[in-house]
């Protein structure tokens, strides 16, 4: 309950690593506001943070939308007078999924618009709403990725861009004590990542790569450790000390001592074999 009285925003919480984080949130006591497009999921997300420990509240946003970024914002402002948390993984997978194998001229120009704009616009436009009225021991994290390990030009230029971003936004905001970090984590077992995979014969769950290899997706940490390590961020007292530096799941682990859900660390990099 080291969260209780925070109040926390996490994007792309419907399902998948926003999902992950926001429960965790919860476990740890924050109040949630769980954001995604549709409100039926998102409301499995609330009731599970409250479940969990938290107070969960579904708000249903279109963060491509800056008009309903703000109107997000300001709901808060009225009902909690303050943020605390900030979490950005809204996120387009679903179309993602069908760009993974094919090169970038194949590909609609819009795909770029679509990774850049919500990995990265989105997270810049909650910033600028949520910088005014946060606390002065505030926290902003962007989900992001090691995206050169992804066959896909936008994606990894999306994350590259997002990584710049949180190092721009920490420089500018250290000195209000708002603490801003990239979060990289490993392969998570998302949704998304499941329908993408493929079941062996032996019954291991796989990911098919354009090249022929394959990647077992039973050894990908769960969403929920990486809300281990969001929750390891916003309890850090020294956080403000690495503001700016992109972190990954792992080595959060190491430094604050926590595991996946089964009480295993997911390995630190995938043989793809
Ligand atoms: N899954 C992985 O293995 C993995 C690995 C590394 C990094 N990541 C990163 O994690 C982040 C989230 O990925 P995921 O796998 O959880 O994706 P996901 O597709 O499972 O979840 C994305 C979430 O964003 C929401 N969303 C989509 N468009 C939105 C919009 N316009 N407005 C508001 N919400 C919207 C969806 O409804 C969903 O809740 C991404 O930044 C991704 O790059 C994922």
């Amino acid at each position: 309950m080291e969260l209780k009285g925070k109040v926390a925003v996490v994007t792309g919480a419907s399902r998948g690593v926003g999902k992950g984080i926001a429960v965790e949130l919860g476990t740890a006591g924050a109040t949630v506001y769980v954001v995604a497009r549709s409100a039926g999921p998102l409301a499995e997300t609330a009731a599970a943070v409250t479940e969990a420990g938290g107070v969960g509240i579904a708000v249903a946003a279109d963060v491509l939308d800056d008009g309903q970024t703000a109107a997000l914002f300001d709901r808060i402002a009225d009902e909690q007078g303050t943020v605390d948390i900030v979490v950005n993984s809204a996120f387009c997978s679903p179309d993602l999924a069908g760009w993974l194998t094919r090169p970038f001229w194949e590909l609609p120009i819009g795909s770029w618009d679509q990774v850049l704009g919500l990995g990265t616009r989105a997270a810049y436009v909650a910033a600028v709403h949520a910088v005014p009225m946060m606390s002065d021991s505030g926290l902003i994290v962007a989900v992001s990725s090691p995206g050169e390990q992804v066959p896909n030009v936008s994606y990894s230029v999306g994350k590259a861009a997002t990584d710049r971003l949180v190092a721009e936004l920490a420089t500018q905001l250290k000195l209000r004590g708002v603490a801003v970090f990239s979060l990289w984590p490993g392969l998570v077992r998302t949704e998304f990542l499941l329908a993408a995979a493929r079941t062996t014969s032996d019954g291991h769950q796989v990911l098919d790569f354009p090249d022929g290899r394959v990647l077992d997706v039973n050894l990908a940490e769960t969403p929920r450790f990486i809300g281990r390590a969001v929750v390891g961020l916003a309890t850090d007292p020294a956080r403000l000390e690495r503001t700016g530096s992109v972190e990954t799941t792992a080595a959060l682990a190491e430094r604050y001592g926590f595991t996946d859900i089964d009480g295993n660390r997911p390995p630190t990099s995938y043989e793809v074999g």
